[in-house]
């Protein structure tokens, strides 16, 4: 039996502040960091996030067995952070976690001293973390271009090293607002570190207790700015997101500028208000992956033509989430091609029957993305219980706005 959820707008006229859950990117280096950390340290603002209540469970855990789920940052960082803590642990996760790969992380502990198993594929999850002998290698070579949580979970760890750590980036350096998310949490929990051209250096150094409070989510801020886009008349408070966040998300806000919605920073947050909309863009998602679902929707909704690169990240997330986009825009009368090597196109619908059923793969950007068509025509989502991973409380969030949320079973 199928779930799914039937969305609706009868007016298309929008007005509220809705406060979003907060950062589950921010939420879980903290709770990493603050265990390495020892000692009392203060998360304020927690996400409510499934991937972070997770991992606070999990760090509190003595299982030998962990199951990390559909968690990529509870899956990187958790194996990084039990190879030097010296714990013995089997981490698994659901099958598409154990089809995520983990190799280049892998290969670098091993570097540094860990020894960690491969329990079924591979280069592939489940793990059997087994221990920890530092054998003085400090300096180490680490692709950068197949996900910036490696280089993360890497980092984390760094000043707990005998000797630091000197990595060298190798390739693109995809998601580097996340690198540096990290960076700057670590020197909020007192270690500095340098980040110059594809060298980052973490000396030996002790972390220091901190309270740090956890900004709202900018990646949830996108749906909120596709629903400003798509409606008929919009104003939308989104409070405590900053200009100066941590977030390489918060691009969201020029993406949206030429997509019909303007931003106003406010002392308390921000607004969203509807503006001019282009009919033909292009933006390359390199440092913000997690948007691209978001904008493909809206310009499949609105009609404009989209051009995209930096991509190559998204085929290991949550699923294959070029190959998903790919599917769900043909119900929606279009389709996304790959014109040369990582450059994919849409062009507005030409067919007009559309059958606006999506389904969400297990992946909640998936679910979320597509939602705010509900403004245009009637829609259902497939599995609508994926949000729990990153916001809960999506649904109930619409339903404050005005849509017709109706849960059904097919
Ligand atoms: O470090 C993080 O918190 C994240 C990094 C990104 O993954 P990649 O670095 O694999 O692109 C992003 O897609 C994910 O949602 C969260
Ligand atoms: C890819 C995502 O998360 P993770 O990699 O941590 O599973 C996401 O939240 O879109």
């Amino acid at each position: 039996m199928i779930q799914t959820v039937t969305l609706s707008h009868p007016t298309g006229v929008l007005h509220g502040t809705i406060q979003l859950p907060a950062s589950k990117s921010e939420a879980n280096r903290a709770l990493i960091i603050a265990a390495l950390a020892g000692g009392n340290s203060t998360i304020e603002n927690l996400s409510e996030a499934n991937d972070t209540q997770l991992l606070q469970r999990l760090l509190k855990s003595d299982a030998e067995t962990i199951d990390a789920e559909d968690a990529g940052t509870v899956m990187r960082f958790l194996t990084a952070y039990y190879a030097v803590t010296g714990q013995q642990k089997t981490l698994t996760g659901t099958e598409r976690m154990c089809q995520r790969p983990i190799k280049i992380l892998v290969e670098a502990l091993r570097e540094l001293g860990a020894t960690i198993d491969y329990l079924q594929e591979e280069g592939y999850p489940p793990l059997k973390i087994k221990g920890f002998k530092g054998n003085g290698s400090n300096k180490l070579k680490v692709r950068s271009d197949i996900s910036s949580q490696y280089i993360s979970a890497l980092l984390m760890i760094a000043p707990l090293l005998p000797d630091g750590l000197e990595l060298e980036l190798e390739g693109k350096i995809g998601s580097r607002p996340y690198i540096e998310m990290t960076l700057s949490l670590m020197e909020h929990f007192g270690v500095s570190a340098t980040f110059e051209d594809n060298s980052i250096v973490v000396p030996h150094q002790n972390y220091k207790t901190a309270t740090f409070a956890v900004e709202p989510d900018w990646s949830a801020a996108s749906y909120w700015y596709s629903i400003v886009a798509l409606a008929k008349e919009a104003e939308i408070t989104l409070p405590g997101l900053k200009e100066d966040s941590y977030q390489g998300d918060k691009a969201i806000v020029d993406i949206m500028n030429r997509l019909g919605v303007y931003t106003e920073f406010t002392a308390s947050g921000i607004t969203l208000s509807k503006k001019h909309c282009e009919k033909r863009v292009a933006f390359d998602f390199s440092h913000c992956p997690d948007l691209a679902q978001t904008v493909v929707a809206l310009c499949a909704a609105l009609g404009v033509t989209l051009e995209m690169t930096g991509l190559e990240s998204l085929r290991i997330k949550e699923t294959d989430r070029i190959q998903a986009l790919q599917i769900e825009v043909l119900g929606m009368g279009t389709s996304l091609n790959e014109m040369t090597p990582g450059v994919f196109r849409m062009e507005p619908a030409i067919l007009t029957k559309r059958e606006l059923t999506f389904r969400s793969y297990q992946d909640h950007r998936m679910a979320m993305a597509f939602a705010p068509i509900a403004l245009l025509e009637t829609v259902q989502i497939q599995e609508p219980n994926v949000v729990r991973k990153s916001y809960p409380g999506f649904w109930q969030d619409l339903e404050k706005v005005g849509f017709s949320v109706i849960n059904n079973a097919e």
